[in-house]
């Protein structure tokens, strides 16, 4: 039998957790094999771990192309966490030795911004650019233009849910009290409520004062995470576009602490987000598992 093996690196940005596969000087995993190896390494006892795998590999236009599969084996746009492992990845590893980085992935064009120390990156702000509420670009399906603050029945019982797309699409509700048995319990029933053909990431927020918000994540193909990056943004554009919040707001997840900064042009509302990136480990899979 042909075994083959495979690099990797091991990563996190507050706890959210990513397994990075350079592919810049050729294929490693074959595309039509990404979600079912996707699936495989990411399982906690089965394989490495991980909330999803990034694959890294050349760009036709940009600096560099970021892709990010879910721990279930799907693609999403964006990833605000995986991002920040990318950049420190990228960098220290000598792969693009730039502090301003134009990155491709399939939210579009992403502008990340290193600041490092002794050739070791400390932290990334990401320009995460605008979100979009508009429903079919969401995309939710409904006759209304936008579905914020919308009152809807689950389980019994009535919920008011809004939802947006800061490249991924993403569903906030804001709650008295974050709870991880609420989130698991509510969570999955809206990631996968039909109104959402795409699917949904779910945000359980509560807002601390105008400038801190506390929140908890159901990843959409993934479950409960310690953090999630295009989670904060969204909760923060959301609090920001239904008057709650400030333009700085500090994000406290299960894993630590996110900066978002809001900014607002041509009517729309956009976030840079800030926060730092750690590799745990490297290994080398041998392929195939028996
Ligand atoms: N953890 C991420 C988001 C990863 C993708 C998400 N689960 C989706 O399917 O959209 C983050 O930090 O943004």
């Amino acid at each position: 039998m042909n075994t083959k093996t495979i690099l990797f690196t091991k990563m996190h940005a507050l706890g959210n957790d990513y397994i990075l596969i350079d592919e810049t000087r050729g294929e490693i995993v074959k595309e039509r094999e990404k979600p079912e190896f996707v699936k495989k390494i990411c399982d906690r006892n089965f394989g490495v771990g991980g909330d999803g795998v990034i694959f890294v590999s050349k760009s036709d236009n940009l600096d560099i192309k970021f892709r990010i599969f879910n721990a279930d084996g799907s693609e999403a746009e964006m990833c605000g966490n995986g991002i920040r492992c990318f950049a420190k990845y990228v960098y220290e590893k000598g792969i693009l030795r730039k502090k301003r980085m134009k990155v491709e992935t399939l939210a579009g064009e992403k502008i990340l911004n290193l600041k490092t120390k002794n050739n070791l990156v400390e932290s990334i702000k990401v320009d995460m650019g605008l979100a979009t509420f508009k429903s079919e670009k969401i995309p939710v399906k409904t006759k209304d233009k936008t579905f914020i603050n919308k009152v809807c029945k689950l389980n019994d019982k009535k919920i008011k849910l809004s939802a947006v797309n800061v490249g991924n699409p993403h569903t906030v509700i804001f709650v008295d009290e974050v709870s991880r048995d609420y989130a698991e319990k509510i969570g999955p029933v809206i990631e996968n409520h039909p109104i959402f053909p795409e699917r949904t990431n779910v945000n359980f927020v509560k807002v601390l004062n105008p400038n801190e918000i506390k929140m908890i994540t159901w990843e959409r193909g993934v479950g409960i995470t310690l953090a999630c990056g295009t989670g904060a943004v969204a909760s923060t554009i959301v609090g920001r576009k239904l008057g709650k919040l400030n333009k700085e707001v500090t994000v406290n997840l299960p894993g630590g602490r996110l900066k978002i900064e809001i900014y607002e042009k041509n009517n729309k509302i956009g976030a840079f987000m800030e926060g730092k990136a750690t590799m745990v480990f490297e290994g080398i899979l041998s392929m195939p598992w028996q």
